[in-house]
């Protein structure tokens, strides 16, 4: 089995874009991304200090508008007009999920199409299903990357994504199907899901249970994509497959953590980047 190893080349691509953000600094520009989290989601406490980190490391400006937990849909929505308009920020992101007295569909819709990073604004989910540029979300975004760069073919393959979120299975879906795969997107109310998983060529699960999809599950020499990420009662964290029985079973996996994880996150610093040199351009 070969290991889609997310981790080594979030790595390198890490280096490329320290030096795409120096040339850009010569320039004047310094690309901004902000993140705004509502509340204490433990799991999203990591995601965004992860962020924080990364965009230190290229050298992007990042910065965390943190707000409390009883924030309203209004006051969201005042700081993302404020944003909006702040043309030194490149990038906008509101980190999901939000909590229920704010709907996260009205907030999604408030960031403009152009500094959405996240590319989950109905402008930037038409243009993606209409085959058009633009902003495209982080994580389907990351594993086209990962499978382009182990070279592993995608047209007229039959494609399982197991999960239809909009930010991993919906996205992907359309990405996929733009890359000339047949595309089947499995959910909640799927009859004979693990018989439909075992003819994936490149299976993609998204649920969230732990080791759920095993050596019975997965054709033979399938590539196996794992977006799952589940916190074991030790402490440890593992995918929504089981890893360890399926290495030799498959041609190529990701592993979790260190796979899909890893490359969401370099996306999110590309389109920052991306949108940064379109201020740069413009002058
Ligand atoms: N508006 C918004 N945009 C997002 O992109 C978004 C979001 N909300 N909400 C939650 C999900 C999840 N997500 C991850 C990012 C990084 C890792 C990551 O760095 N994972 C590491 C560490 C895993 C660990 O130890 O927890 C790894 O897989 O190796 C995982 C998951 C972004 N999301």
């Amino acid at each position: 089995m070969e290991l889609l190893d997310g981790r080594s080349l979030a790595n390198e691509l890490t280096q490329a874009q320290q030096m795409a953000v120096t040339q850009l600094k010569q320039q004047g520009i310094i690309p901004k991304l902000v993140v705004i989290m509502v509340g204490t989601d433990p799991a999203s406490t990591i995601y965004t200090k992860n962020k924080q980190k990364r965009a230190a490391k290229i050298g992007i400006a990042s910065e965390l508008k943190q707000l409390p937990d009883e924030t309203t849909a209004t006051d969201l929505l005042a700081l993302i007009h404020q944003l909006n308009e702040d043309a030194t920020v490149d990038g906008i992101l509101v980190q999901l999920p939000l909590p229920k007295q704010i709907n996260e569909d009205q907030i999604i819709q408030a960031i403009d199409p152009q500094k959405d990073v996240d590319g989950f604004s109905p402008v930037n989910i038409g243009k993606l299903w209409l085959n058009e540029p633009g902003l495209v979300a982080c994580t389907p975004n990351g594993i086209m990357q990962l499978l382009a760069a182990y070279n592993i073919d995608i047209a007229g393959k039959n494609v399982v994504i197991v999960g239809r979120s909009n930010i991993v299975g919906r996205p992907l879906a359309a990405l996929m199907l733009n890359a000339n795969a047949t595309v089947t997107i499995a959910h909640s109310h799927t009859v004979a899901l693990k018989a439909l998983t075992k003819t994936a060529d490149i299976l993609i699960v998204a649920i969230g249970r732990a080791r759920f999809f095993g050596v019975d599950d997965v054709k033979k020499g399938a590539v196996v994509v794992d977006v799952g990420i589940n916190r074991l009662e030790d402490g440890s964290v593992t995918g929504d497959v089981d890893f360890e029985a399926l290495k030799t079973h498959v041609s190529a996996m990701t592993p979790v953590p260190r796979g899909v994880g890893p490359m969401t996150i370099t996306m999110l610093m590309a389109q920052t980047i991306e949108i940064a040199k379109g201020r740069a351009k413009r002058g």
